[in-house]
């Protein structure tokens, strides 16, 4: 047994297959569950993960891979890194703390300046190419770090009393501190990789007490391998390790890599004084040779053949001709098989998905499903003479797949090869744009609009689900849909946002909205996949050439805008983001399917004009997350990225004003294709980084509108008036202020209404505000300049 190949799990979905933790931790917010109540979902869902993964037949289970909310986040805790504004909150228990630190405290004691945030959430970004966000930690000169969460050893021993000798996950110090932020007012230009002489040592105590407590193997992921390292990163890695390896005793260490190629950081993964290394063979196919050729004679192999990013089943074939070549190199006894990074990305079982298709579930495979194939392949490795079926059953759905109809469309192939350049181009410049449009509007200074979406409230998801049951029959629910729609339009007019939407009541999400609409696309019922805390996703599945059978928003747009004599705003989601937030085919280039998403959405664009829509938005906030994590492969990206989204958008009249959002994004290094995509508007999450990601569109210059957010809208916190007007008052002096638009970080659909008409009343008083305290002498340079 010894001897033979070992199955490997980098990581489970935590969020239960019936969305058990959303639920629970949703009630406790609420004050609905207490506690121990929600710890005790917690525990029941890591024990059934255990199981599953014991009864897939995988030899190395992870732990400390569950997390309430964010894994980044519980390091942070872990390691004693806790940001100031919230140390007066905790003891040394910091469950309640960590809910905190990611959704903010609304300030009630510092009543002498309500205009302080004082209890803002950490920052909240992407966590590499994935629709994942994690909790950004926060660095100053003084961060001192100690042991100060318990859970990853609570974990460890709870898998323990269950028999489950489990590997615990630790993300290791070089990406804790690439993807962590100095938040220093003091030192605004610390180095935060100084810290590294304060922070091993915990990682230190850590590793010995897992050793002390028997753990066999701790994972240690640094992802970050598959970026651009600096020097002064790479020394770390290499200290790092050194430590850590002499610190771990009895425990052997496993240290991961993922999410792509490692080029010039193959050397130094190589050369890691640790027992074993995973690599990941899906994203790094065209290095496992390398790998293999140069791999270090004393330690294990975990190769990562089945892809966690995506939904497609495994081509046994190719997987175990790479296995046999690696069993060859390293030995049996040193070959581990795994996915290729955590299972997190995936959905959990196509058990719950029995309205899909028997062709096209073949064709698929979620996390257990994935379990299965690791299982398999380990047990083909092993006896070739085993499992047969499985073999043959997967040969068979690939020829399936290869020889379906359903997959080509000769009419979207001849309508991409009649494409052209004058397609990709508005009929004007911005300039002369924004005259026509200035003189349709007529907006005021710092105009006001939201991002798209209004709260999905119970009634609002419970309404759609019962019309999905068949208790609501359709007339029943567009009457409903009518409604929410009526009072949200009538709200903004009310309280006097000038640019109104239409609330998206009528959409699940995003991306699923028109997934569901769009031929070549399936959904599931099930496939949950979180994006971030008790937020998940279901993100629709390509699996053919896509086009549109018929209009997707115009229904709603044009009842919203009936309600109103203000313009209503249009809303799309743009072709990179539905690409991105989809499970892509994977049988063509990325770039081929976003170009057939972009001519769908280039027709509903034109359909929306056609009804009398006077701006149309067109969401794109998946734009920077989907950059190769490699610079030099940036450029190509980004030439075909913009040439979608202008593809989809320049098929208007010059007073028709394209809107474009993006939340969640860095743009420095990206400002030139923001502004190569020519969006008459641009509005942007800015909050929680005080306005910080302006700085890129001032250094720039950048020419068109933008509206930078000035509402946090992860947090229930209310934002104050003076509040909002300081994040203005710093735009303002950064930015023509003829240019500037007036709005909240992103859409409020996970918001109540007592939280957004407060916020949005004072965001009207902000805006009203500016213009009253707008100089006639800057008004006279708003329309000169
Ligand atoms: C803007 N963001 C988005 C990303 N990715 C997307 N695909 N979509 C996005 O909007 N990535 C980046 C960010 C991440 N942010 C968010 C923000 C909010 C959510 C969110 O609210 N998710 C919802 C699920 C949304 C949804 O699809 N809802 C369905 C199903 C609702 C449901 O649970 N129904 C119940 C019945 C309800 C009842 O009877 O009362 C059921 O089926 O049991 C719907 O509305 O129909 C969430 O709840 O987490 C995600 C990412
Ligand atoms: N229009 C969408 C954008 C989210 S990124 C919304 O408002 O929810
Ligand atoms: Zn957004």
């Amino acid at each position: 047994m010894s001897s033979q190949q070992k199955t490997h799990n980098l990581g489970y979905p935590r969020i239960g297959e019936r969305r058990e933790l959303k639920k629970a931790t949703e009630a406790y917010w609420q004050g609905k569950l207490s506690q121990d109540e929600l710890k005790a979902v917690g525990k029941q869902l890591r024990q059934t993960n255990w199981e599953k993964q014991r009864d897939a037949g995988i030899d190395l289970i992870p732990c400390n891979d569950f997390s309430f909310y964010d894994q980044m986040l519980d390091m942070s805790c872990l390691l004693g890194n806790i940001p100031e504004r919230f140390q007066g909150e905790h003891s040394n228990d910091t469950f309640d703390l960590q809910f905190k630190i990611a959704r903010g405290v609304q300030e009630t004691k510092d009543k002498s300046s309500p205009c302080s945030p004082s209890g803002f959430a950490s920052e909240m970004t992407k966590w590499f190419d994935t629709n994942y966000h994690f909790i950004v930690p926060e660095f100053t000169k003084e961060s001192t770090f100690q042991v100060l969460s318990t859970k990853v050893f609570d974990e460890f021993a709870e898998a323990k009393a269950l028999g489950i000798n489990a590997k615990p996950v630790l993300i290791g110090p070089l990406t804790y501190l690439t993807l962590g932020k100095v938040q220093d007012a003091k030192n605004p230009d610390f180095n935060r990789f100084e810290l590294i002489d304060k922070l091993l040592p915990v990682y230190e105590t850590v590793l010995a007490r897992l050793a002390e407590e028997g753990a066999e193997w701790v994972q240690i992921d640094e992802p970050v391998l598959a970026l651009d390292l600096s020097n002064e990163q790479r020394a770390i890695l290499k200290e790092s390790y050194a430590r850590l390896a002499n610190a771990s005793g009895a425990a052997k260490l496993i240290v991961a890599s993922y999410f792509g190629e490692l080029r010039e950081n193959l050397a130094d993964f190589l050369a890691l004084p640790v027992d074993g290394l995973h690599f990941d063979a899906d994203r790094g196919y065209a290095e496992i040779d390398s790998v293999l050729a140069n791999f270090p004679k004393d330690k294990i192999l975990s190769l990562g053949v089945v892809d966690g990013r995506n939904i497609w089943i495994n081509d046994f074939s190719r997987s175990l001709q790479i296995l046999n070549k690696a069993t060859t190199t390293v030995g049996p006894e040193s070959l581990w098989v795994a996915p290729s990074c955590s299972l997190l990305h995936t959905p959990i079982t196509l058990k719950n998905e029995p309205k899909l298709d028997t062709e096209l579930t073949s064709w698929l495979a979620f996390a257990n499903e994935k379990l299965d194939e690791i299982a398999s392949l380990r047990n083909l490795l092993v006896d070739s003479d085993s499992n047969q079926d499985k073999l043959a059953k997967n040969i068979s759905a690939h020829q399936s797949h290869s020889n379906s109809k359903r997959i080509h469309n000769p009419e979207v192939a001849q309508r991409l090869a009649a494409v052209k350049d004058p397609d990709y181009e508005r009929d004007s410049t911005f300039a002369a744009r924004q005259k026509a449009q200035q003189e349709k509007l007529d907006l005021p200074l710092f105009p006001t609009t939201t991002i798209g979406s209004f709260p999905q409230t119970k009634a609002v998801r419970s309404a759609r689900a019962r019309f999905k049951k068949g208790e609501l029959n359709a007339e029943q629910y567009d009457q409903f849909l009518k409604e929410e729609t009526k009072r949200c339009v009538e709200f903004q007019d009310n309280i006097g946002i000038d640019m109104p939407v239409h609330g998206e009541f009528e959409r699940n999400d995003m991306v699923e909205f028109f997934g569901e609409q769009l031929d070549g696309f399936t959904f599931t019922k099930n496939g949950w996949v979180q994006s971030y805390g008790s937020r998940y996703v279901k993100p629709p599945v390509i699996f053919g050439d896509v086009s549109r059978p018929s209009a997707m928003t115009t229904y709603w747009s044009e009842y919203a805008q009936s309600l109103t004599k203000r313009p209503m705003k249009g809303m799309l989601t743009g072709p990179i983001t539905i690409l991105q937030w989809s499970f892509v085919r994977n049988d063509q280039p990325r770039e081929l399917t976003t170009r057939q998403i972009a001519l769908a959405i280039r027709d509903e664009v034109a359909d929306l004009e056609r009804i009398g829509i006077a701006a149309i938005q067109i969401d794109e906030p998946a734009i920077r997350e989907g950059l190769p994590l490699r610079r030099s492969d940036w450029a190509a990206y980004l030439d075909w990225a913009v040439k979608a989204f202008r593809l989809s958008s320049c098929c208007v009249r010059d007073d028709t004003q394209i809107h474009t959002h993006m939340c969640y994004s860095e743009f420095n290094d990206i400002i030139d294709s923001i502004a190569a995509l020519d969006a008459d508007v641009i509005t942007i999450e800015t909050s929680r980084s005080n306005m910080e990601l302006l700085d890129a569109f001032v250094g720039f210059q950048y020419p068109n509108e933008i509206g930078p957010g000035i509402y946090d809208i992860h947090s229930p916190r209310i934002p104050g008036i003076q509040e909002m007007e300081k994040l203005m008052h710093k735009a303002s002096a950064l930015l023509p202020i003829r240019n500037l638009w007036v709005n909240p970080d992103c859409g409020l659909k996970t918001r109540n209404w007592a939280e957004v008409e407060p916020a949005l009343r004072n965001m009207v008083a902000c805006a009203e505000s500016l213009r009253e305290n707008a100089t006639v002498e800057s008004a006279e340079m708003a329309t000169t300049t």
